[in-house]
């Protein structure tokens, strides 16, 4: 039985019995009715799919006007309706005009059963095929409109962001590859994503994958997709990042964080432009653009042989560098203006403005972990502020990390908890703020590392 609803329309009693006999044997339900006048009320009361429609009422008339009237109607409630026309007359020239005008298929009265069950099936499965595609494309929508939401624009208004923002506009429009230098949270998504935004692929997806993330087993399957059977759980066939990122944008972050054999695989998708799914030898063509990001040094690690030159050539055709938080001064205050809005709106609260105090603060401070830590510092002050002004108090900021040398020592009693922030703090600063490599260190993930940086307010 084929899950669809037929519609038929024709004023000959005759006709409607027997399309009915025929089709309510295969269709899920079959509605019929002797005049096109009713369809407005039949297809507002049905979930109708699919609409066989003759092409003359009047009594004498043959040309099929009436039927091209009513099919513009229908396609003028919904373009996506399936619509079947049938007429007595064998006139070819009526077929391509109703076609042209958007019907589906033409079939000849009187029918063979089995050619009316064919074309109708085939109908069926078109209209199965819009509905998904219908469906994919609000999906679709609705995830863009919600990545924009968060990523909402860059922040700052300071000589280096408004230098980098000139190049950005510059770049964006072209395909050329992009290479996003800087630390931990300097806004490299911000900036990858507003690239996108800014260049010919923006109805397209933003794919945004962190490779840091990905295991070497998995950085295959994940990035080029397989086929079914090609390992034990692949039930059935996948396709990977690139070709669901097919006409938009891929965002590969932490791209310092590639073993050598991996960068290897990636050099030679970008070259060829094309991918193998996992298990199967057919070259799949990829078309998109590519935008990579990592706080690691690339140049020293080409130099020290850890990362491949030949693949730092492919990636950084534009290099954009993001300079630390610190560096961009009263751009402090514009982001902490701008994430106090931002978490007022989440709680619920109208905290007003820093005192001067805390703008004073907030300046001087020096942020390694930058606009996500000025970010986290904002959100917990706009929770504990219990007036309408931000204070220093507020925004308790850790002293320590004013000067470069006031890390605690280790001490024989010294507390667990104690013991596993001195760790953590070490790490990070014997990698210079840098956190895949401190996690990496301590044989956490970088995840688990951001949490415990949050635990430890560090
Ligand atoms: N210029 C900016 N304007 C507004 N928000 C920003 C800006 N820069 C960063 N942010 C916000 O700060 C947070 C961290 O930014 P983002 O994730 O882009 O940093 P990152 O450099 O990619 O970090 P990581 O290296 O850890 O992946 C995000 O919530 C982002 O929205």
């Amino acid at each position: 039985m084929i899950d669809a609803t037929v519609l038929v329309i024709d004023d000959d009693d005759d006709i409607l019995l027997s399309a009915r006999l025929l089709l309510k044997q295969h269709f899920q339900q079959v509605v019929t009715c002797k005049s096109p006048r009713e369809i407005n009320v039949l297809l507002s009361r049905n979930e109708v799919d699919i609409i066989l429609l003759d092409m003359n009422y009047q009594k004498g008339s043959s040309d099929g006007r009436e039927g091209l009237y009513w099919l513009e109607h229908i396609l003028s409630i919904d373009k996506d309706y399936v619509v079947i026309l049938m007429t007595a007359y064998g006139n070819v020239e009526l077929a391509v005009q109703a076609i042209k005008k958007g019907a589906t298929d033409f079939i000849l009265k009187p029918w063979e059963n089995e050619k009316l069950f064919a074309t109708l099936s085939a109908a069926a499965k078109l209209r199965h095929s819009n509905k998904k595609v219908n469906k994919l494309e609000k999906l679709h929508t609705s995830l863009q409109t919600d990545m924009a939401r968060r990523f909402e624009h860059i922040v700052g208004a300071s000589e280096p962001i408004q230098k980098l923002q000139g190049v950005l506009l510059k770049v964006a429009p072209t395909d050329a590859n992009i290479l996003i230098l800087g630390e931990n949270g300097t806004g490299k998504q911000v900036f990858a994503y507003e690239i996108h935004k800014h260049s010919q692929r923006k109805n397209g997806v933003f794919m945004h994958v962190d490779l840091g993330s990905l295991t070497e087993n998995l950085f295959e399957s994940e990035l080029f997709g397989y086929a079914k059977g090609a390992f034990t759980d692949a039930k059935e066939d996948k396709p990977g990042r690139f070709e669901m990122a097919e006409g938009g944008t891929i965002f590969l972050d932490e791209i310092g964080n590639l073993s050598l054999p991996l960068q290897a695989k990636l050099l030679s998708v970008i070259q060829n432009r094309t991918v193998n799914r996992l298990g199967e030898s057919r070259e799949r063509k990829i078309n998109v653009r590519l935008v990579t990001a990592t706080n690691m040094p690339l140049s020293e690690m080409v130099t020290k042989g850890t990362f491949r030159q030949d693949l730092l050539f492919r990636i950084n055709t534009v290099e954009l560098l993001l300079p630390p938080l610190s560096k961009r001064g009263s751009d402090i205050l514009l982001l902490a203006s701008h994430f106090l809005q931002t978490f007022n709106n989440k709680y619920h609260r109208n905290i007003q403005k820093f005192d001067s105090k805390a703008e004073a603060l907030l300046l001087r401070y020096h942020w390694p972990g930058n606009v996500r830590e000025l970010q986290h510092v904002i959100e917990r002050a706009v929770i504990m502020t219990d007036g309408l002004q931000i204070t220093e108090e507020d925004l308790q900021l850790n002293p320590q990390k004013f000067g470069g040398n006031a890390a605690p020592t280790v001490q024989e009693e010294m507390a667990l908890g104690d013991m596993e922030k001195l760790m953590v703090q070490r790490a990070i600063e014997k990698h210079k703020g840098n956190i895949s490599r401190a996690a990496s260190e301590l044989g956490l993930t970088r995840a688990a590392l951001y949490r415990r940086i949050e635990k430890f307010d560090l």
